[in-house]
């Protein structure tokens, strides 16, 4: 059925047709302008990414809306949508190369996912980029021969032998990195491999953002800093945040942001489907929170298995973090069985007086989270 309409409303939405055409053209302008950008940030080596400028043009665009009685955080919405399309703009063009006097850069299993994504930020910096793979390792003498660079991103399960197996024989001069999700154990066995520069990286994102713009990248000092200084600065470049860490602090860290928050979405999607929830109907029911906790726990299952394995399954000590969960679960269950809600809503207060100035701040982030979700529903 059509939508109902009047003559003097078409009229209005005929004008709005017409603001909606001149914002295509402003915005077509403002691209045009970040090209520029691009280009002059890729000549002059700037990080894609420039947060002081960001926040002094939020600032003045947000009082200049004020002063037209537009809502600040509408301009700040819209603006920060743009950067996001700037960033994946600049990206096109390229970035400066810091090294490029660095022989080759080898992506041991470039044929994974984030491999695929570091080879393409190499590629666009300058840099020669060759991938070997499990097919390749006749050929490895050939392939390691000139390396300034070996990034190892194979499954975790396979990382440590994979480096005491076969990578004991690079060049002395050559960088030993790795991308693993855990950090303990693989540094070590770069640090007994290979005795040159060693880092341990571990990207906080998927291989699915559209630019490293803001993303994390944690890094785990091996040795010979000095030399491998410019890799970090090219990451920054390409817009991400370099957080350094101690292994041990960043590996425990994991067992909570990695370990438990999947298997906990793993469950959650395990219990749906052992409940046979038909999620066509929860959806039409669901609220935005729930669209988003299902969003959160359905992408999950579109991803790979193995991934999620080899998170979950990196540190025997995830299993306490994981155990620990079930003992709470149970704890606050038992609470639901006896009725005892006074109990509860204590509970709850201690908690919340815990979380502190953070609770507010989430329910802050979450809100705007959660009017996208809304604005993406149709029909
Ligand atoms: C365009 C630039 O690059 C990025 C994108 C910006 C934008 O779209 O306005 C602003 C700052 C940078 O993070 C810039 O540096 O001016």
């Amino acid at each position: 059925m059509n939508e109902r309409t009047t003559a003097e409303l078409e009229n209005l939405r005929g004008l709005i047709d017409g603001v909606d055409q001149q914002l295509i053209h402003l915005l077509r302008k403002r691209l045009d302008l970040v090209a520029q950008v691009g280009a002059v940030k890729h000549g002059a080596g700037l990080p894609i990414y420039a947060p002081q400028r960001e926040a002094a043009m939020l600032a003045k665009r947000r009082e200049e809306a004020k002063k037209m009685d537009v809502s600040p955080q509408l301009i700040e919405d819209i603006l920060r949508r743009l950067m996001r399309e700037s960033y994946l703009n600049e990206k096109d063009i390229g970035f400066k190369q810091v090294n490029p006097d660095l022989g080759h850069v080898v992506i041991v299993g470039g044929s994974g996912k984030l491999g695929g994504l570091f080879s393409q930020m190499l590629v666009l910096s300058g840099y020669q980029v060759k991938v070997i793979d499990k097919d390749d390792w006749a050929r490895a003498d050939e392939i390691f021969d000139g390396a300034g660079l070996v990034l190892v991103t194979v499954p975790i399960g396979i990382t440590c032998d994979l480096i005491k197996d076969k990578l004991t024989t690079l060049p002395q001069s050559c960088i030993l990195a790795d991308l693993t999700s855990i950090k303990g154990e693989p540094v070590e066995a770069m640090l007994a491999a290979h005795s040159g520069p060693v880092v341990g990286l571990h990207p906080m994102f998927g291989p699915d953002v559209g630019s490293l713009a803001k993303q994390v990248v944690v890094v785990c000092h091996g040795r010979q800093s000095a030399e491998y200084q410019w890799l970090l600065e090219q990451i920054q470049i390409w817009g991400a945040r370099i957080v350094e860490a101690e292994p041990e602090r960043h590996d425990k860290a994991m067992q909570l942001v990695q370990a438990m928050r999947h298997f906990s979405s793993f469950v959650y999607g395990l219990n749906l489907y052992k409940e046979e929830a038909d999620i066509e109907s929860l959806l039409q029911f669901s609220s935005p929170i729930y669209r988003l906790e299902l969003a959160m726990v359905g992408r999950l299952f579109a991803q790979s298995p193995e991934l999620y394995a080899d998170i979950i399954f990196a540190q025997k000590e995830s299993m306490q973090a994981i155990g620990d969960y079930l003992d709470n679960y149970s704890q606050a269950l038992s609470l639901l069985q006896v009725g005892d809600r006074d109990a509860f809503v204590a509970q709850f207060k201690e908690v919340a007086q815990w979380f502190g100035d953070f609770a507010p701040q989430f329910q802050r982030e979450s809100r705007a989270m959660l009017q996208s979700v809304n604005d993406m529903k149709t029909g």
